[in-house]
């Protein structure tokens, strides 16, 4: 098939570049192939243009502590680490550690900045006393121990990794063997002062918290580091209150989960130091920088790139015909392009190229329907980055802190 790629996916009435270019005031959305990554985000920024121009951090360093490094915390060890570092280098933003034991790292690209290993709890402790700016943790972590500080921001809530909710569970034999909610717990006669609901848990705030909140009196909590789960056949807890992913562990150790008894979702998320933004040079613009990539990752890390062939008169004929099916719009619309054919020694326009974004689940729905359009050579792949015009995580940040 001969295209010429756009590098857009808006749809463009006017006839389309036969040389890939980036608009450098117009562009809304960009998604990227074949400029070198290290250049990328200079170059979409050039591009895309911004209603906030540049970032001011008003008050100076004088506030917070003298150092010029702003400070990036990430888990040191557990489940989170690796997949911290696969998803910044995802983003461009490899982290340069000479060996896994030192606790201090670099990321090139962002070169203010000082990447530290800390256990998760660690990193929000050390983001509320300020000793870091930024980090990657679970938003499980965040709420046990951050317990609503209003110096914790979260900039991006779902990095999608480290998927997980916390909960109560109880046997599922004994005297647990009926009751299958929270309000059916809380009533069975069993619960005294003298004799309450032992929970065993690491969430020392959060299972308080809850259990408060739910009209629970009589409970008592007692905490462990690990393996909960054994803890009610040992006879130490009637119940515990810990993470669950798959639900592997509950089962193997007879124990089920109850309605109403999710106190929350997590997931891994960039959190920030509201001082920090505001008061520590560089910081804002830092968050906007890994927000922006985080974000153009993600959003394509669920998107293919379809590019077809289609027989037609002219464009805006393709384009009203794409229209006719419900998934073939694009991010913002199709990007329609002409396919310049050499026949009989003369060049002519017969086909048109097509170039969309997909969501990965409907992707077999729109090829059906590419087809039943006049779609032919229908070529997917994979696409790195979306950039948006603007992030609007970016904006509600910059409310957040009232800027
Ligand atoms: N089963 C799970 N599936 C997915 N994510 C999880 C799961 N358990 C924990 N997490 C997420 O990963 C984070 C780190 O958990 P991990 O078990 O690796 O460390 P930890 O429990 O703090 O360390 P350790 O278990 O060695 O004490 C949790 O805070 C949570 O956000
Ligand atoms: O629902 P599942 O997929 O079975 O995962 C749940 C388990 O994962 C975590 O434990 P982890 O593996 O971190 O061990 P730990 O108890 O030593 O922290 C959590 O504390 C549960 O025990
Ligand atoms: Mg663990």
């Amino acid at each position: 098939m001969s295209i010429a790629t756009p590098l857009t996916t808006t749809l463009q009435r006017s006839p389309p570049p036969l040389v890939p270019s980036f608009s450098p005031i117009h562009a809304t959305t960009v998604s990227v192939t074949g400029i070198p990554k290290r250049c990328l985000l200079r170059m979409v920024t050039s591009c895309v243009s911004h209603s906030q121009s540049s970032v001011q951090n008003g008050v100076t360093d004088a506030v917070v502590s003298g150092r010029n490094q702003i400070r990036l915390g990430l888990p040191s060890k557990g489940r989170m680490a690796t997949d911290t570092l696969d998803l910044l280098k995802d983003c461009q933003l490899s982290v340069k550690q000479v060996n896994p034991r030192q606790y201090v790292a670099q990321i090139p690209q962002l070169p203010n900045t000082e990447v530290w290993f800390q256990r998760p709890k660690d990193i929000v402790r050390k983001l509320l006393s300020g000793d870091l700016d930024l980090g990657i943790v679970g938003l499980d972590i965040v709420s046990e121990f951050g317990q609503g500080n209003e110096d914790l921001i979260i900039v991006h809530e779902a990095l999608n990794f480290g998927d997980c909710h916390l909960s109560l569970a109880i046997p599922n034999y004994g005297i647990f063997e009926n009751i299958n909610s929270l309000k059916e717990l809380a009533h069975m006669p069993q619960w005294t002062k003298e004799r309450p609901l032992r929970v065993a848990t690491g969430f020392t705030y959060l299972g308080p918290k809850f259990m408060k909140e739910n009209g629970i009196k009589h409970v008592t909590f007692s905490t462990a580091d690990g393996a909960l789960e054994a803890a009610p056949a040992m006879g130490i807890a009637d119940a515990i209150l810990d993470l669950v992913s798959s639900g592997t562990t509950l089962k193997e150790n007879n124990l089920k989960e109850i309605e109403g008894g999710v106190v929350l979702q997590s997931q891994a998320a960039l959190v920030a130091s509201r001082r920090a933004l505001t008061e520590r040079t560089g910081a804002l613009d830092t968050v906007h920088e890994i927000l922006e990539r985080l974000e153009a990752h993600l959003k394509a890390a669920g998107q293919f790139t379809v590019v077809a062939n289609m027989r037609g008169t002219d464009a805006e004929e393709v384009a009203a015909r794409l229209k006719t099916q419900p998934s073939l719009s694009g991010l913002q619309g199709p990007t329609i392009s002409p396919v310049y054919c050499k026949r009989d020694g003369k060049v002519s326009i017969e086909f048109y190229a097509i170039v969309i974004c997909i969501p990965k689940k409907a992707l077999y729905e729109s090829v059906q329907q590419l087809r039943a359009v006049g779609g032919s050579g229908v070529l997917v792949s994979p696409l790195t980055y979306i950039f948006d015009e603007e992030t609007p995580r970016w904006s509600q940040l910059l409310s957040n802190l009232g800027l």
